[in-house]
């Protein structure tokens, strides 16, 4: 069972809209996904482990051909060249230059989106600080753990201002000071106007969401507002939640 759990409203372009999307790698591994992303949230897309929230990813920002179905971002069709600005996408893989330092790829980042002098530095000294990385900006990329190197890709994603954040677990390991304050982070970026959207498997970051989508073996299970999620299944947490869609759907499909 599916619990669309509000609908946007005619007038309100979503940023994100997907429907009724089948993909199929080998086999299917999403299965008839539709859902709308507003403007301005911060959404998280929460599943276990192999349940399909890359795949979904990799859907939204253009990377992943689907079987049916169709995605749009912003208005275009996903992976439209007029998106790549628009766009900012984390990947669970670090993307930098591991033989430079932290500071020489957030420079170089910054260049390539046309910032130059104070601004630059500024938008460096202000991105390393975001993602708590300020007493290794003079270290090569090379020599750092794997989730500090994921911290430099994401803060490469915070130098700029895109409408839309595209991040896969960007907190898988971190550490529960530096995960709470990067939550807070994509909470200040909503509010400035970036819709983020955030994956992970863990379901305690769930609520520190606006909205949710609920994704489990391929399909979703629920998608929308967080406080509704719970209000209609009758749970304080979103793991309860979670629990109840797969565990007693049909209480609640006359809901
Ligand atoms: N390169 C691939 N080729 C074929 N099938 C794949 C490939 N990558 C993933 N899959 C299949 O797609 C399913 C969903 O994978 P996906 O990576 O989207 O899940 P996920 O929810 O992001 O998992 P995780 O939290 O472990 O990253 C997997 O169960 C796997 O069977």
């Amino acid at each position: 069972m599916f619990v669309p759990l509000d609908a946007l409203s005619e007038n309100q372009q979503p940023v994100v809209r997907v429907d009724q999307m089948t993909v199929v790698r080998r086999r299917v591994v999403l299965r008839n996904i539709s859902f709308a992303v507003p403007m301005g949230s911060v959404t998280g897309l929460l599943g276990p482990s192999g349940s399909g929230k890359t795949t979904l990813i990799r859907t939204i920002v253009g990377l992943q051909a689907r079987a049916s179905g169709t995605v749009e971002v912003l208005g275009l069709p996903a992976g439209s060249a007029s998106l790549r600005r628009e766009v900012g996408y984390v990947s669970q893989a670090p993307s930098v230059y591991p033989d430079v330092t932290v500071r020489e790829n957030l420079r170089y980042f910054a260049s390539v989106l046309g910032l130059r002098g104070e601004p630059r530095a500024q938008a460096v000294r202000r991105v390393l600080s975001d993602v708590d990385l300020t007493a290794l900006a003079g270290t090569v990329v090379g020599r750092l753990s794997g989730g500090e190197r994921s911290r430099v890709s994401l803060a490469v994603a915070f130098l700029g201002t895109p409408r839309l954040l595209v991040l896969d677990e960007p907190t898988v390991g971190l550490d529960p000071v530096l995960r709470r304050d990067l939550w807070a982070l994509f909470g200040r970026q909503a509010r400035h106007g970036t819709t983020v959207l955030v994956s992970s498997h863990v379901m305690d970051e769930a609520d520190r969401c606006d909205r949710l989508l609920l994704l489990r073996e391929g399909r979703l299970l629920a998608a929308g507002d967080r406080g509704e999620l719970l209000a209609r299944t009758g749970t304080v947490r979103a793991e309860d939640a979670f629990l109840r869609l797969v565990e007693a759907p049909h209480s609640l499909e006359a809901g």
